[in-house]
């Protein structure tokens, strides 16, 4: 069957790791700093950059395709997943971090398509669902087709309708280009990723973020759920400061989940694939259906963790990405 998406998919992961020498490049020059909604949502001029040279590169070889990106979305454009191929770009994942020279940043591009005809992560059926490797019995795994063969028992449906076909996550200085394709698994520099087979979120690592809000209500909400969390007990609480690394992170098998509530689809889009492909879960911070649009997830490596942190959790909902998109769902 003819590969639709493999050109593009390449031709991200050609404009992420552009794209990072651009950031790496930036990185040792005078940062020019912005605000965006507020003191603490920082911009630079290469955000912006960046983002327009992924968008034109595509732009020139895939012209009726279209963008949700980052820093056009702040600039008015709008933010809409439909059945059309759309590319959803964070030029810079960890603007804080580029800002501060805090040694985590990344490149995301993740690409939806077909919208509409999405099935539930992990509706595999029949043979070729059993992925060998290191994955144990009773590793959840998501979906299966293709070449990949997934471990442990039938898959379960995952708690998500994920729409994205291809995810690419470039850590540019850690050179760690992180990809997956739907029903392909995983990868980090070629090499297979598969998340922790840990059951006990006692010995466990959580990651989370304290994102940019700073109204005192929803602060109170975060350190809440971080306490509970913490006081579980477990090993230990991590933020590299970019949600994509930290669901690669889950993803690479390093810390077992990471929650947020606050950040957007172009944060997620790319790393939730990355996160679903290594046989990982993904979960709305209330225990229901991941939603990419909703600015709220749980990343993790089985669902017994997911579900014990959305229990941990004080919830709240920001305002959707798609809450102003003319047609959006409900
Ligand atoms: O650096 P950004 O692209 O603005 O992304 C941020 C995100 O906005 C924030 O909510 C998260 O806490 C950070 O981890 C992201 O990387
Ligand atoms: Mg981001
Ligand atoms: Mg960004």
């Amino acid at each position: 069957m003819t590969d639709l998406w493999q050109d593009a998919m390449d031709h991200a992961v050609s404009a992420a790791r552009g794209a990072g020498q651009v950031v790496r490049e930036a990185l040792l020059e005078d940062r020019m700093v912005m605000v965006k909604s507020s003191s603490v949502d920082l911009v630079t001029q290469t955000d912006q950059k960046v983002e327009q040279l992924i968008i034109q590169s595509v732009k020139e070889k895939f012209p009726t395709h279209r963008f949700i990106g980052e820093e056009s979305v702040a600039a008015g454009e709008p933010c809409v997943l439909s059945d059309e191929p759309t590319w959803i770009i964070d030029p810079i994942d960890g603007t804080t971090n580029f800002v501060h020279r805090f040694p985590f940043v990344a490149v995301s591009i993740g690409f939806s398509v077909n919208k509409q005809r999405a099935e539930p992560a992990g509706r595999a059926s029949g043979p070729g669902q059993q992925r060998a490797g290191p994955a144990g019995p009773g590793q959840q795994l998501s979906r299966a087709s293709g070449p990949s063969q997934r471990a442990g028992p039938a898959a379960e449906p995952l708690l998500a309708f994920l729409q994205v076909e291809f995810g690419v996550v470039y850590s540019c200085l850690e050179d760690k280009m992180f990809t997956a394709r739907r029903g392909r698994g995983s990868f980090c520099n070629g090499d297979p990723l598969q998340v922790s087979e840990q059951k006990a979120i006692q010995q466990s690592i959580i990651a989370t973020e304290f994102g940019s809000d700073r109204d005192p209500e929803v602060v109170d909400k975060i350190f809440s759920s971080l306490r509970n969390i913490l006081c579980i007990p477990v090993h230990g609480i991590r933020s590299a400061g970019t949600a994509a690394i930290n669901m690669c992170l889950v993803a690479s098998g390093c810390v077992e989940a990471y929650y947020e509530i606050g950040m957007h689809v172009w944060d997620l889009a790319a790393a939730s694939l990355i996160v679903s492909e290594a046989g990982g879960v993904l979960m709305d911070v209330e225990g229901g259906p991941f939603d990419l649009m909703s600015r709220r997830v749980i990343a993790a490596n089985n669902r017994t963790i997911a579900e014990r942190i959305s229990g941990e959790i004080q919830a709240y909902a920001p305002a959707r990405d798609d809450a102003a998109a003319p047609g959006a769902d409900p």
